[in-house]
Protein backbone atom coordinates (compact mmCIF):
# COMPACT_ATOMS: atom_id res chain seq x y z
CA UNK A 1 0.00 0.00 0.00
CA UNK A 2 1.57 2.81 -0.48
CA UNK A 3 1.76 6.51 1.51
CA UNK A 4 -0.89 8.25 -0.43
CA UNK A 5 -3.21 5.22 0.13
CA UNK A 6 -2.32 4.57 3.65
CA UNK A 7 -3.31 8.65 4.38
CA UNK A 8 -6.80 8.39 2.39
CA UNK A 9 -7.78 5.40 4.85
CA UNK A 10 -10.89 5.91 6.09
CA UNK A 11 -11.26 6.47 10.10
CA UNK A 12 -12.68 3.38 11.17
CA UNK A 13 -12.58 -0.27 10.37
CA UNK A 14 -14.34 -2.14 8.92
CA UNK A 15 -13.03 -4.74 7.69
CA UNK A 16 -10.87 -8.33 8.85
CA UNK A 17 -8.79 -9.75 6.66
CA UNK A 18 -7.01 -12.99 7.50
CA UNK A 19 -5.17 -14.76 5.58
CA UNK A 20 -1.14 -15.94 5.90
CA UNK A 21 -0.37 -14.82 2.60
CA UNK A 22 1.19 -11.41 3.17
CA UNK A 23 0.89 -10.68 -0.57
CA UNK A 24 -2.91 -12.08 -0.94
CA UNK A 25 -3.87 -9.45 2.49
CA UNK A 26 -2.35 -6.25 0.59
CA UNK A 27 -4.34 -7.16 -2.57
CA UNK A 28 -7.45 -7.28 -0.45
CA UNK A 29 -6.54 -4.50 1.73
CA UNK A 30 -6.55 -2.20 -1.48
CA UNK A 31 -9.60 -3.44 -2.85
CA UNK A 32 -11.11 -2.96 0.29
CA UNK A 33 -9.80 0.21 0.87
CA UNK A 34 -10.89 1.29 -2.83
CA UNK A 35 -14.37 0.64 -1.92
CA UNK A 36 -14.08 3.20 0.72
CA UNK A 37 -13.36 0.54 3.62
CA UNK A 38 -10.21 0.63 6.20
CA UNK A 39 -8.98 -3.32 7.26
CA UNK A 40 -6.68 -5.25 9.67
CA UNK A 41 -5.19 -8.11 8.89
CA UNK A 42 -4.10 -11.11 10.52
CA UNK A 43 -1.81 -13.92 9.56
CA UNK A 44 -3.36 -16.67 11.74
CA UNK A 45 -6.89 -18.09 13.53
CA UNK A 46 -4.99 -16.39 17.36
CA UNK A 47 -3.94 -12.90 15.96
CA UNK A 48 -7.75 -12.92 14.26
CA UNK A 49 -9.31 -14.03 17.87
CA UNK A 50 -6.88 -11.38 19.91
CA UNK A 51 -8.01 -8.65 16.99
CA UNK A 52 -11.48 -9.44 17.19
CA UNK A 53 -11.74 -9.64 21.50
CA UNK A 54 -10.04 -6.03 21.03
CA UNK A 55 -12.06 -4.24 18.46
CA UNK A 56 -15.68 -4.34 16.41
CA UNK A 57 -15.67 -5.12 12.72
CA UNK A 58 -18.48 -4.86 10.04
CA UNK A 59 -17.42 -8.08 8.02
CA UNK A 60 -14.78 -10.45 8.32
CA UNK A 61 -12.77 -12.41 5.58
CA UNK A 62 -10.90 -15.23 6.01
CA UNK A 63 -9.14 -17.91 3.97
CA UNK A 64 -9.77 -21.34 4.25
CA UNK A 65 -6.13 -22.56 5.38
CA UNK A 66 -4.51 -21.18 7.99
CA UNK A 67 -0.92 -21.67 9.65
CA UNK A 68 -2.71 -22.66 13.14
CA UNK A 69 -5.99 -23.79 12.41
CA UNK A 70 -8.95 -23.23 9.39
CA UNK A 71 -11.61 -20.88 8.35
CA UNK A 72 -13.64 -22.99 9.68
CA UNK A 73 -12.59 -22.50 13.25
CA UNK A 74 -12.61 -18.60 12.95
CA UNK A 75 -16.27 -19.01 11.54
CA UNK A 76 -17.29 -20.95 14.45
CA UNK A 77 -15.94 -18.66 16.81
CA UNK A 78 -17.10 -15.96 15.50
CA UNK A 79 -20.63 -17.62 15.71
CA UNK A 80 -20.53 -18.01 19.40
CA UNK A 81 -18.72 -14.81 20.26
CA UNK A 82 -20.10 -11.84 17.81
CA UNK A 83 -22.54 -13.57 16.05
CA UNK A 84 -24.31 -10.42 14.20
CA UNK A 85 -20.61 -10.12 12.63
CA UNK A 86 -20.87 -11.68 8.64
CA UNK A 87 -17.87 -13.30 8.25
CA UNK A 88 -17.16 -14.89 4.27
CA UNK A 89 -14.48 -18.05 3.40
CA UNK A 90 -11.96 -17.24 0.20
CA UNK A 91 -11.96 -20.75 -0.96
CA UNK A 92 -9.96 -22.32 -3.87
CA UNK A 93 -11.03 -22.26 -6.94
CA UNK A 94 -13.73 -25.44 -7.53
CA UNK A 95 -13.83 -26.79 -3.85
CA UNK A 96 -17.63 -25.85 -3.75
CA UNK A 97 -17.40 -28.56 -1.07
CA UNK A 98 -15.61 -26.56 0.77
CA UNK A 99 -17.64 -23.52 0.99
CA UNK A 100 -20.89 -25.33 1.69
CA UNK A 101 -19.38 -26.32 5.06
CA UNK A 102 -18.40 -22.76 5.94
CA UNK A 103 -22.17 -21.92 4.49
CA UNK A 104 -23.29 -24.60 6.48
CA UNK A 105 -21.07 -23.76 9.53
CA UNK A 106 -22.64 -20.11 9.42
CA UNK A 107 -20.46 -18.25 7.14
CA UNK A 108 -22.16 -15.55 5.35
CA UNK A 109 -21.10 -15.91 2.05
CA UNK A 110 -17.85 -17.01 -0.47
CA UNK A 111 -15.56 -16.23 -2.36
CA UNK A 112 -12.84 -17.93 -4.65
CA UNK A 113 -9.57 -17.14 -5.40
CA UNK A 114 -8.13 -15.81 -7.13
CA UNK A 115 -10.37 -13.18 -5.88
CA UNK A 116 -12.37 -10.92 -8.60
CA UNK A 117 -12.98 -7.35 -7.68
CA UNK A 118 -16.66 -8.13 -8.83
CA UNK A 119 -17.30 -10.65 -6.59
CA UNK A 120 -15.26 -9.05 -3.29
CA UNK A 121 -17.71 -5.73 -4.36
CA UNK A 122 -20.68 -7.56 -4.41
CA UNK A 123 -19.89 -9.55 -1.45
CA UNK A 124 -19.10 -6.55 0.55
CA UNK A 125 -22.20 -4.45 -0.06
CA UNK A 126 -24.61 -7.46 0.96
CA UNK A 127 -22.34 -7.66 4.28
CA UNK A 128 -22.42 -4.03 4.71
CA UNK A 129 -26.54 -4.03 4.15
CA UNK A 130 -26.83 -6.71 6.70
CA UNK A 131 -25.87 -4.32 9.47
CA UNK A 132 -28.92 -1.80 8.77
CA UNK A 133 -31.37 -4.60 7.25
CA UNK A 134 -34.42 -4.94 9.04
CA UNK A 135 -33.24 -8.46 11.11
CA UNK A 136 -35.92 -8.40 14.37
CA UNK A 137 -35.17 -10.50 16.82
CA UNK A 138 -36.65 -13.79 16.47
CA UNK A 139 -41.06 -13.77 17.78
CA UNK A 140 -40.65 -9.61 17.73
CA UNK A 141 -43.00 -8.00 15.51
CA UNK A 142 -42.34 -6.29 12.29
CA UNK A 143 -41.26 -8.29 9.13
CA UNK A 144 -42.22 -11.56 10.90
CA UNK A 145 -45.55 -10.93 11.50
CA UNK A 146 -46.22 -11.77 7.90
CA UNK A 147 -45.78 -15.17 9.09
CA UNK A 148 -48.72 -15.55 11.16
CA UNK A 149 -48.96 -18.26 14.00
CA UNK A 150 -47.44 -18.69 17.44
CA UNK A 151 -47.22 -22.04 17.93
CA UNK A 152 -43.28 -23.81 19.44
CA UNK A 153 -43.01 -25.27 16.01
CA UNK A 154 -43.32 -21.35 14.24
CA UNK A 155 -41.68 -19.66 16.51
CA UNK A 156 -38.69 -21.98 15.65
CA UNK A 157 -38.90 -21.47 12.46
CA UNK A 158 -39.63 -17.98 12.39
CA UNK A 159 -35.50 -18.05 14.80
CA UNK A 160 -34.39 -20.08 11.65
CA UNK A 161 -35.64 -18.13 9.17
CA UNK A 162 -34.28 -14.64 10.96
CA UNK A 163 -30.92 -16.65 10.98
CA UNK A 164 -30.58 -17.63 7.38
CA UNK A 165 -32.11 -14.10 6.16
CA UNK A 166 -28.19 -12.89 7.39
CA UNK A 167 -26.61 -15.32 4.99
CA UNK A 168 -25.89 -15.92 1.74
CA UNK A 169 -26.56 -20.23 1.69
CA UNK A 170 -29.08 -21.35 -0.85
CA UNK A 171 -31.66 -22.56 1.22
CA UNK A 172 -34.25 -25.34 0.35
CA UNK A 173 -37.89 -25.05 2.39
CA UNK A 174 -39.72 -28.54 2.20
CA UNK A 175 -43.32 -28.97 3.64
CA UNK A 176 -46.45 -30.00 1.89
CA UNK A 177 -48.47 -27.79 -0.38
CA UNK A 178 -50.12 -24.76 1.21
CA UNK A 179 -48.21 -24.90 4.15
CA UNK A 180 -46.46 -21.36 3.40
CA UNK A 181 -43.18 -22.26 1.52
CA UNK A 182 -43.46 -19.44 -0.85
CA UNK A 183 -43.94 -16.37 2.41
CA UNK A 184 -41.37 -18.37 3.80
CA UNK A 185 -39.03 -17.25 0.92
CA UNK A 186 -40.26 -14.11 0.66
CA UNK A 187 -39.36 -13.49 4.51
CA UNK A 188 -35.60 -14.84 3.72
CA UNK A 189 -35.25 -12.57 1.33
CA UNK A 190 -37.11 -9.24 2.85
CA UNK A 191 -35.14 -9.79 5.92
CA UNK A 192 -31.73 -10.21 4.30
CA UNK A 193 -29.36 -7.55 2.73
CA UNK A 194 -31.10 -7.85 -0.60
CA UNK A 195 -34.76 -6.76 0.46
CA UNK A 196 -34.27 -3.83 -1.89
CA UNK A 197 -33.47 -6.17 -4.72
CA UNK A 198 -35.96 -7.87 -6.85
CA UNK A 199 -37.42 -11.15 -4.97
CA UNK A 200 -38.64 -13.26 -8.22
CA UNK A 201 -40.84 -16.55 -7.69
CA UNK A 202 -40.66 -18.92 -10.21
CA UNK A 203 -43.12 -22.18 -10.52
CA UNK A 204 -40.42 -25.08 -12.13
CA UNK A 205 -43.23 -27.48 -12.79
CA UNK A 206 -45.16 -24.34 -14.93
CA UNK A 207 -42.85 -23.41 -17.64
CA UNK A 208 -43.01 -25.84 -20.74
CA UNK A 209 -39.85 -27.71 -21.00
CA UNK A 210 -38.39 -26.15 -24.14
CA UNK A 211 -38.91 -22.62 -23.16
CA UNK A 212 -36.89 -23.16 -19.93
CA UNK A 213 -33.76 -22.45 -21.31
CA UNK A 214 -34.85 -19.06 -22.38
CA UNK A 215 -37.18 -18.32 -19.38
CA UNK A 216 -34.11 -19.09 -17.28
CA UNK A 217 -31.45 -17.43 -18.58
CA UNK A 218 -32.87 -15.26 -21.38
CA UNK A 219 -32.06 -15.20 -24.89
CA UNK A 220 -30.73 -13.14 -27.71
CA UNK A 221 -32.75 -11.62 -30.82
CA UNK A 222 -32.62 -14.48 -33.68
CA UNK A 223 -31.67 -16.98 -31.45
CA UNK A 224 -34.80 -18.81 -32.03
CA UNK A 225 -37.99 -18.27 -34.89
CA UNK A 226 -40.06 -15.52 -32.57
CA UNK A 227 -37.06 -14.30 -30.84
CA UNK A 228 -37.45 -10.45 -32.16
CA UNK A 229 -35.83 -8.98 -29.14
CA UNK A 230 -33.18 -9.46 -26.83
CA UNK A 231 -34.66 -10.49 -23.63
CA UNK A 232 -33.76 -10.97 -19.88
CA UNK A 233 -34.40 -14.68 -18.10
CA UNK A 234 -35.49 -14.90 -14.28
CA UNK A 235 -31.96 -14.77 -13.33
CA UNK A 236 -31.13 -11.36 -14.93
CA UNK A 237 -34.63 -10.28 -13.38
CA UNK A 238 -33.13 -11.44 -10.10
CA UNK A 239 -30.06 -9.93 -10.48
CA UNK A 240 -29.01 -8.61 -6.59
CA UNK A 241 -32.03 -10.07 -5.18
CA UNK A 242 -33.49 -13.84 -4.70
CA UNK A 243 -34.63 -16.32 -7.14
CA UNK A 244 -37.04 -18.89 -5.36
CA UNK A 245 -37.12 -22.10 -7.17
CA UNK A 246 -40.88 -23.44 -6.19
CA UNK A 247 -41.67 -27.44 -7.41
CA UNK A 248 -37.90 -27.62 -8.04
CA UNK A 249 -38.37 -31.23 -8.34
CA UNK A 250 -40.41 -30.40 -11.40
CA UNK A 251 -37.26 -29.49 -13.28
CA UNK A 252 -36.82 -31.45 -16.10
CA UNK A 253 -32.91 -33.46 -15.67
CA UNK A 254 -31.64 -31.37 -18.77
CA UNK A 255 -32.22 -28.82 -17.19
CA UNK A 256 -30.93 -29.04 -14.12
CA UNK A 257 -27.60 -29.72 -15.38
CA UNK A 258 -27.59 -25.91 -16.82
CA UNK A 259 -29.38 -24.49 -13.85
CA UNK A 260 -26.24 -26.40 -11.54
CA UNK A 261 -23.92 -24.93 -13.97
CA UNK A 262 -25.21 -21.31 -13.67
CA UNK A 263 -25.84 -21.47 -9.56
CA UNK A 264 -21.66 -22.96 -9.80
CA UNK A 265 -20.54 -20.38 -12.06
CA UNK A 266 -22.81 -17.71 -10.74
CA UNK A 267 -23.12 -16.40 -14.47
CA UNK A 268 -25.51 -17.29 -17.68
CA UNK A 269 -25.67 -17.71 -21.09
CA UNK A 270 -28.64 -16.23 -22.90
CA UNK A 271 -29.32 -18.54 -25.49
CA UNK A 272 -28.09 -16.93 -28.60
CA UNK A 273 -25.24 -15.39 -27.10
CA UNK A 274 -21.80 -16.21 -27.76
CA UNK A 275 -20.87 -15.02 -23.71
CA UNK A 276 -21.80 -15.56 -20.38
CA UNK A 277 -22.62 -12.96 -18.21
CA UNK A 278 -22.18 -12.89 -14.66
CA UNK A 279 -25.19 -12.76 -12.12
CA UNK A 280 -25.58 -12.31 -8.22
CA UNK A 281 -28.40 -14.30 -7.08
CA UNK A 282 -29.37 -15.84 -3.81
CA UNK A 283 -31.02 -18.92 -4.45
CA UNK A 284 -33.76 -20.33 -2.62
CA UNK A 285 -35.94 -23.60 -3.73
CA UNK A 286 -39.07 -25.50 -2.44
CA UNK A 287 -40.87 -28.72 -2.75
CA UNK A 288 -43.44 -30.76 -1.33
CA UNK A 289 -41.29 -33.80 -2.36
CA UNK A 290 -38.85 -35.67 -0.82
CA UNK A 291 -36.16 -34.23 -2.90
CA UNK A 292 -33.42 -37.03 -1.33
CA UNK A 293 -35.72 -39.78 -2.62
CA UNK A 294 -35.94 -38.68 -5.86
CA UNK A 295 -32.12 -38.22 -6.01
CA UNK A 296 -32.18 -42.14 -5.22
CA UNK A 297 -34.61 -42.71 -7.97
CA UNK A 298 -32.20 -41.29 -10.06
CA UNK A 299 -35.29 -38.25 -10.93
CA UNK A 300 -32.74 -35.67 -9.15
CA UNK A 301 -29.38 -34.81 -9.61
CA UNK A 302 -27.34 -35.73 -6.66
CA UNK A 303 -25.02 -32.83 -7.24
CA UNK A 304 -27.88 -30.14 -8.17
CA UNK A 305 -29.32 -31.32 -4.79
CA UNK A 306 -26.27 -30.55 -2.49
CA UNK A 307 -25.97 -27.38 -4.21
CA UNK A 308 -29.60 -26.42 -3.52
CA UNK A 309 -30.04 -28.32 -0.36
CA UNK A 310 -27.36 -26.66 1.64
CA UNK A 311 -29.56 -25.52 4.76
CA UNK A 312 -32.97 -27.57 4.55
CA UNK A 313 -35.99 -25.80 6.27
CA UNK A 314 -38.55 -27.68 6.80
CA UNK A 315 -42.04 -26.16 7.22
CA UNK A 316 -44.39 -28.34 9.86
CA UNK A 317 -47.67 -29.14 8.14
CA UNK A 318 -50.87 -27.67 10.30
CA UNK A 319 -51.96 -30.62 11.55
CA UNK A 320 -49.04 -30.53 13.28
CA UNK A 321 -49.57 -26.85 15.07
CA UNK A 322 -53.24 -26.91 15.46
CA UNK A 323 -52.88 -24.05 17.96
CA UNK A 324 -51.91 -21.65 15.05
CA UNK A 325 -55.55 -22.09 13.27
CA UNK A 326 -57.28 -19.33 15.39
CA UNK A 327 -54.82 -16.72 14.98
CA UNK A 328 -54.57 -17.81 11.44
CA UNK A 329 -58.40 -17.68 11.23
CA UNK A 330 -58.60 -14.19 12.53
CA UNK A 331 -55.68 -12.99 10.23
CA UNK A 332 -57.56 -14.71 7.10
CA UNK A 333 -61.16 -13.40 8.47
CA UNK A 334 -59.46 -9.65 8.54
CA UNK A 335 -57.83 -9.92 4.92
CA UNK A 336 -61.18 -11.07 3.18
CA UNK A 337 -62.66 -8.28 5.48
CA UNK A 338 -60.70 -5.71 4.22
CA UNK A 339 -60.63 -7.64 0.28
CA UNK A 340 -64.86 -7.28 0.41
CA UNK A 341 -64.62 -3.64 2.65
CA UNK A 342 -66.51 -5.19 5.51
CA UNK A 343 -66.10 -6.07 9.23
CA UNK A 344 -64.80 -9.10 9.71
CA UNK A 345 -66.55 -12.41 10.18
CA UNK A 346 -65.90 -13.33 13.81
CA UNK A 347 -65.52 -17.52 14.31
CA UNK A 348 -67.56 -18.92 16.96
CA UNK A 349 -66.06 -21.30 19.84
CA UNK A 350 -67.75 -24.42 18.22
CA UNK A 351 -66.17 -23.61 14.84
CA UNK A 352 -62.82 -22.58 16.14
CA UNK A 353 -63.29 -26.48 17.78
CA UNK A 354 -64.51 -28.10 14.65
CA UNK A 355 -60.91 -26.35 12.96
CA UNK A 356 -58.57 -27.48 15.32
CA UNK A 357 -60.17 -31.33 14.74
CA UNK A 358 -59.62 -31.05 11.25
CA UNK A 359 -56.62 -32.77 9.28
CA UNK A 360 -55.99 -29.48 6.19
CA UNK A 361 -54.53 -32.06 3.51
CA UNK A 362 -54.55 -28.39 2.18
CA UNK A 363 -52.76 -27.10 5.56
CA UNK A 364 -53.26 -22.95 5.21
CA UNK A 365 -54.68 -22.82 2.01
CA UNK A 366 -57.28 -25.19 2.85
CA UNK A 367 -58.28 -23.17 5.72
CA UNK A 368 -58.05 -20.11 3.53
CA UNK A 369 -60.52 -21.41 0.73
CA UNK A 370 -63.12 -23.30 3.99
CA UNK A 371 -63.31 -19.56 5.60
CA UNK A 372 -64.03 -17.81 2.33
CA UNK A 373 -66.87 -20.32 1.42
CA UNK A 374 -68.32 -20.37 5.60
CA UNK A 375 -68.20 -15.92 4.82
CA UNK A 376 -70.62 -16.62 1.87
CA UNK A 377 -72.76 -18.93 3.91
CA UNK A 378 -73.37 -18.11 7.28
CA UNK A 379 -75.82 -15.66 8.47
CA UNK A 380 -75.16 -12.47 10.45
CA UNK A 381 -71.46 -11.73 11.21
CA UNK A 382 -70.58 -14.99 13.14
CA UNK A 383 -69.29 -18.34 11.59
CA UNK A 384 -70.51 -21.16 13.56
CA UNK A 385 -69.51 -24.84 13.00
CA UNK A 386 -72.67 -26.02 10.84
CA UNK A 387 -71.47 -22.77 8.89
CA UNK A 388 -67.93 -24.68 7.95
CA UNK A 389 -68.12 -27.37 5.13
CA UNK A 390 -64.88 -29.47 6.10
CA UNK A 391 -65.41 -32.51 3.42
CA UNK A 392 -67.02 -30.59 0.79
CA UNK A 393 -66.89 -33.25 -2.00
CA UNK A 394 -65.84 -35.88 0.39
CA UNK A 395 -67.72 -38.96 -1.91
CA UNK A 396 -66.47 -37.69 -4.65
CA UNK A 397 -63.01 -37.63 -3.46
CA UNK A 398 -63.25 -41.53 -2.54
CA UNK A 399 -64.90 -42.21 -5.94
CA UNK A 400 -61.52 -40.77 -7.65
CA UNK A 401 -59.55 -42.57 -5.76
CA UNK A 402 -59.37 -45.71 -7.27
CA UNK A 403 -59.16 -44.14 -10.23
CA UNK A 404 -55.85 -42.00 -8.87
CA UNK A 405 -53.94 -45.19 -8.33
CA UNK A 406 -54.90 -47.00 -11.43
CA UNK A 407 -54.43 -44.09 -13.83
CA UNK A 408 -50.59 -44.00 -12.17
CA UNK A 409 -49.85 -47.08 -13.95
CA UNK A 410 -51.03 -46.41 -17.68
CA UNK A 411 -49.59 -42.86 -17.58
CA UNK A 412 -45.81 -41.71 -17.08
CA UNK A 413 -46.14 -39.90 -13.94
CA UNK A 414 -44.41 -39.11 -10.64
CA UNK A 415 -47.35 -39.48 -8.06
CA UNK A 416 -46.59 -42.25 -5.78
CA UNK A 417 -49.78 -44.01 -4.69
CA UNK A 418 -50.59 -42.69 -1.06
CA UNK A 419 -47.88 -40.23 -1.50
CA UNK A 420 -47.65 -36.76 -1.44
CA UNK A 421 -48.43 -36.08 -5.37
CA UNK A 422 -51.47 -38.14 -4.66
CA UNK A 423 -53.17 -36.19 -2.08
CA UNK A 424 -52.39 -33.26 -4.72
CA UNK A 425 -54.15 -34.84 -6.80
CA UNK A 426 -56.95 -35.67 -5.03
CA UNK A 427 -57.51 -32.42 -3.94
CA UNK A 428 -57.18 -30.86 -7.54
CA UNK A 429 -59.78 -33.05 -8.99
CA UNK A 430 -62.10 -32.77 -6.32
CA UNK A 431 -61.96 -28.58 -6.76
CA UNK A 432 -62.14 -29.80 -10.28
CA UNK A 433 -65.43 -31.51 -9.66
CA UNK A 434 -66.82 -28.37 -7.46
CA UNK A 435 -66.34 -25.70 -10.22
CA UNK A 436 -67.81 -28.37 -12.97
CA UNK A 437 -64.73 -28.47 -14.67
CA UNK A 438 -64.12 -25.00 -14.42
CA UNK A 439 -60.07 -24.81 -14.91
CA UNK A 440 -59.71 -20.98 -14.10
CA UNK A 441 -61.88 -20.98 -11.46
CA UNK A 442 -60.71 -24.31 -9.69
CA UNK A 443 -56.96 -22.86 -10.58
CA UNK A 444 -58.25 -19.61 -8.57
CA UNK A 445 -59.24 -20.97 -5.31
CA UNK A 446 -56.87 -23.91 -5.68
CA UNK A 447 -54.33 -20.82 -5.23
CA UNK A 448 -52.53 -21.82 -8.68
CA UNK A 449 -52.38 -20.31 -12.03
CA UNK A 450 -54.11 -21.79 -14.45
CA UNK A 451 -51.01 -22.65 -16.62
CA UNK A 452 -49.84 -24.36 -13.46
CA UNK A 453 -53.22 -26.50 -13.15
CA UNK A 454 -52.96 -26.92 -16.94
CA UNK A 455 -49.42 -28.58 -16.31
CA UNK A 456 -50.70 -31.14 -13.74
CA UNK A 457 -53.38 -32.01 -15.85
CA UNK A 458 -51.39 -32.85 -18.78
CA UNK A 459 -48.78 -34.10 -16.41
CA UNK A 460 -51.37 -36.98 -15.21
CA UNK A 461 -52.58 -37.04 -18.85
CA UNK A 462 -55.82 -36.07 -18.29
CA UNK A 463 -55.76 -32.93 -21.09
N1 LIG B 1 -47.99 -18.95 8.45
C1 LIG B 1 -48.73 -18.28 7.56
N2 LIG B 1 -49.18 -17.05 7.85
C2 LIG B 1 -49.96 -16.37 6.97
N3 LIG B 1 -50.35 -16.85 5.79
C3 LIG B 1 -49.93 -18.08 5.44
C4 LIG B 1 -49.09 -18.84 6.30
N4 LIG B 1 -48.82 -20.01 5.71
C5 LIG B 1 -49.46 -19.97 4.53
N5 LIG B 1 -50.13 -18.82 4.36
C6 LIG B 1 -50.99 -18.46 3.22
O1 LIG B 1 -51.42 -19.69 2.63
C7 LIG B 1 -51.39 -19.63 1.22
C8 LIG B 1 -50.44 -20.67 0.70
O2 LIG B 1 -49.11 -20.29 1.06
P1 LIG B 1 -47.87 -20.54 0.08
O3 LIG B 1 -48.24 -20.25 -1.35
O4 LIG B 1 -46.70 -19.82 0.63
O5 LIG B 1 -47.73 -22.11 0.29
P2 LIG B 1 -46.78 -23.12 -0.44
O6 LIG B 1 -46.30 -24.04 0.60
O7 LIG B 1 -45.74 -22.36 -1.24
O8 LIG B 1 -47.77 -23.87 -1.41
P3 LIG B 1 -47.47 -24.68 -2.79
O9 LIG B 1 -46.54 -25.81 -2.43
O10 LIG B 1 -48.81 -25.18 -3.21
O11 LIG B 1 -46.85 -23.70 -3.73
C9 LIG B 1 -51.00 -18.21 0.86
O12 LIG B 1 -52.15 -17.44 0.64
C10 LIG B 1 -50.27 -17.72 2.10
O13 LIG B 1 -50.38 -16.34 2.25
Amino acid sequence: MNTSERRNRPAGIDVLVVDDEEDIREVLELSLLRMGLACDSAGTVEDARRLLAEKSYRLCLTDMRLPDGDGLDLVAHIQSHSPGLPVAVITAFGSIETAIRALKCGAFDFVTKPVELKALRELVSHALKLQTAATPAPGAGGATRTLIGSSPALEHLRAQIAKLARNQAPVFIQGESGTGKEVIARLIHDLGPRASAPFVPVNCGAIPPELMESEFFGHRKGAFTGAVFDKDGLFQAARGGTLFLDEVADLPLAMQVKLLRAIQERAVRPVGAHAEESVDVRILSASHRDLAQLVAGGKFRQDLYFRINVITLRVPPLRERPEDIPELAVHILARLAERDGVPPHRLAPDAVAALRQHSFPGNVRELENLLERACALCDGDEIRAGDIDLHPTEGIAQALLPFSAADSFAVETDVEPGGDGEDERVRILRMLDETRWNRSEAARRLGMTLRQLRYRLQKWGME
